[in-house]
């Protein structure tokens, strides 16, 4: 059975559904040497943002297929080297939406009226009315900074509360931005009249300390900033400075540059500023949805199925995953099989996408039909993740077509391999949505589903063959489980299909080469 590592703390809906594939260890608060000495021995490491998952934490993880995060940021894993390694990274791109938009508008309002200093006064025994007068939202200008989800739904419930609304995105168009009622601005403009500013981000080289002594200058001294996105985005000091001088009238941090916050010049400031312990997912709806969603991920990976939200499989994403599942299984058995049938050093894949396959979302088909196509050389050790990389390194030309014309099927997958022993293709299409057929070998057409043992022969159509076949099978106790022949014309060349029940024995493959009529002969494991 398959083990997995809970290292931060998660919704107990999502350790329930990976004790149905795996037997599931919770070690919360483990320092990294700990987890070193220990990842060894799992399959699947599930966290939130408390477990720093280091290279050397991936490095020494020998057995790991996939890292989760309970949540949405991958900051603290390690992509890249999962990636090298062939680990699957998922999160949860949408499980706690709501409840970071929903801290980001307390934090707003919080702010906006002192609540938290003016509760803490009234807790101290004081009734103290003039030190918290608040100011109102309403028509006051709220400026978004990343019009994502968060983002999105932040500016959605602040403009039913009567904010005007500027946003910032590079990666979306005005269209969209419109929809939702905001303006596209440039971020100095934006800068100069929000009098809110709120961050929905990613930390990246580009956002690192995108707030800071500069930008902060260019704000009004009313401006108030509120960041439940990513720690690091603003510069700590430069903000305690300039809420001590004036220069912005406060800010709410849910947070940090390094968490847990240390010793800071924020924790001094009096009620103009906000701390909360990055709260932002920290609802009891949120940490549920995050739990599922991931523990049903890390299954599906367990038993060998795609994941719907992994950050390092281009072009996997939920919906696509879920149209493209059975096709992915197509993709790789058709890979495997052409694989096998060609030989040696492959140099080129040929991936033609036929009919309804024939859309940009099928790419993710390219990536299964190279997993499988690598599966010989690499067994477990390729994968959706790594499968384009190995690829690379290997030398081998992928060429990517589309025919939307191509409908003897709603959509089929043709695949051609050219090694050092030559050209073999192969075409294969689904029935009823889910059965996997092999349509055509080597141009000869043929209907079957693919078995786990298979033998091919390339011979000539002509009477006898079947017969001779059969019997040297039959001497050597092989049976056969099935048989079809495919031709273009009568008497002419022919390819057949057999799925036997066992491995051929060793040396009965040249035999069959031996037989008259019998051009070549391929014997493949799927
Ligand atoms: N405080 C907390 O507990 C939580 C924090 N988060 C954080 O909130 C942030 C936003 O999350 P989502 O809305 O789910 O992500 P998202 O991916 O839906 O949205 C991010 C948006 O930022 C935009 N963006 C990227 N680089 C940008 C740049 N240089 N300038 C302006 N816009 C840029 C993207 O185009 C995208 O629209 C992330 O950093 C995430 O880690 C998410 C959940 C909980
Ligand atoms: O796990 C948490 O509570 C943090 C959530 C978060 O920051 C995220 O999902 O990006």
């Amino acid at each position: 059975m398959s083990k997995v590592l809970v290292s931060d703390p998660i919704d107990q809906a999502g350790i329930d559904i990976l004790s149905q594939v795996a037997t599931v260890d919770v070690k919360t608060g483990l320092k990294p040497a700990e987890l070193v000495a220990i990842i060894g021995e799992y399959d699947a490491l599930m966290i939130r943002s408390g477990t720093r998952v280091t290279e050397e934490i991936i490095e020494a993880g020998t057995q790991l297929k996939i890292i989760g995060r309970a949540g949405v940021g991958v900051d603290n894993v390690d992509v890249p080297t999962a990636t090298r390694k062939g680990i699957v990274v998922v999160n949860s791109p949408e499980g706690n939406t709501i409840a970071a938009a929903e801290h980001t508008l307390a934090m707003m309002l919080s702010l906006s009226r002192h609540i938290p200093d003016a509760n803490a006064s009234l807790k101290k025994g004081e009734w103290d009315r003039k030190t918290f007068v608040g100011a109102e939202i309403y028509k006051k200008t709220l400026g978004v900074v990343g019009l994502g989800k968060i983002g999105s739904h932040v500016a959605h419930v602040a403009k039913a509360m009567g904010m005007k609304l500027l946003a910032y995105d590079p990666f979306i168009s005005t269209e969209r931005a419109e929809q939702i009622g905001c303006q596209l601005v440039d971020l100095d403009l934006l800068f100069q009249q929000a009098d809110y500013i709120t961050l929905h981000i990613p930390k990246t080289p580009e956002t690192t300390n995108l707030i800071n002594a500069k930008t902060l200058g260019k704000m009004k001294p009313t401006t108030r900033i509120i960041n439940c996105a990513r720690g690091g985005i603003i510069d700590e000091l430069a903000l305690a400075d300039a809420i001590k001088n004036g220069k912005i009238a406060g800010a709410a941090l849910d947070v940090f540059q390094s968490e847990p916050l240390g010793d800071s010049p924020l924790r001094s400031l009096g009620k103009e500023i906000i701390l909360t312990p990055h709260l932002g997912a920290s609802t009891t709806e949120a940490q549920v949805n995050v739990s599922i969603d991931v523990a049903e991920q890390i299954r599906d990976v367990l038993l060998g199925l795609p994941a719907r939200s992994a950050v390092n499989i281009p072009g996997l994403g939920p919906d696509i995953i879920e149209e493209l599942k059975p096709y992915m299984q197509l993709a790789e058995t058709l890979g495997n099989l052409v694989g096998q049938l060609a030989g040696g050093r492959i140099e080129t894949l040929n991936v033609k996408l036929q009919g309804d396959l024939a859309t940009n979302k099928s790419q993710p088909l390219v990536v299964a039909a190279l997993k499988g196509l690598l599966y010989q050389a690499l067994r477990e050790r390729v994968n959706y993740v790594n499968a384009t990389i190995e690829a690379k390194e290997r030398g081998i030309r992928v060429i990517e077509t589309r025919d939307a014309s191509a409908r003897d099927y709603a959509g089929s997958l043709h695949l051609e391999a050219t090694g050092t022993l030559g050209t073999h293709s192969v075409t294969g299409a689904l029935l009823g949505e889910k059965e996997i057929h092999l349509t055509d070998v080597d141009g000869f057409p043929i209907n079957v589903p693919p078995s786990k043992y298979m033998l091919f022969t390339l011979h000539r159509d002509m009477p006898g063959i079947i017969g001779k076949l059969g019997s040297l099978l039959g001497s050597f106790n092989v049976n056969i489980a099935s048989m079809q022949v495919g031709r273009k014309i009568v008497r002419g060349d022919a390819v057949m299909a057999l799925s036997i029940d066992d491995p051929l024995p060793d040396g009965i493959l040249e035999e069959i080469k031996q037989v008259s009529g019998i051009r070549d002969a391929y014997t493949v494991t799927l």
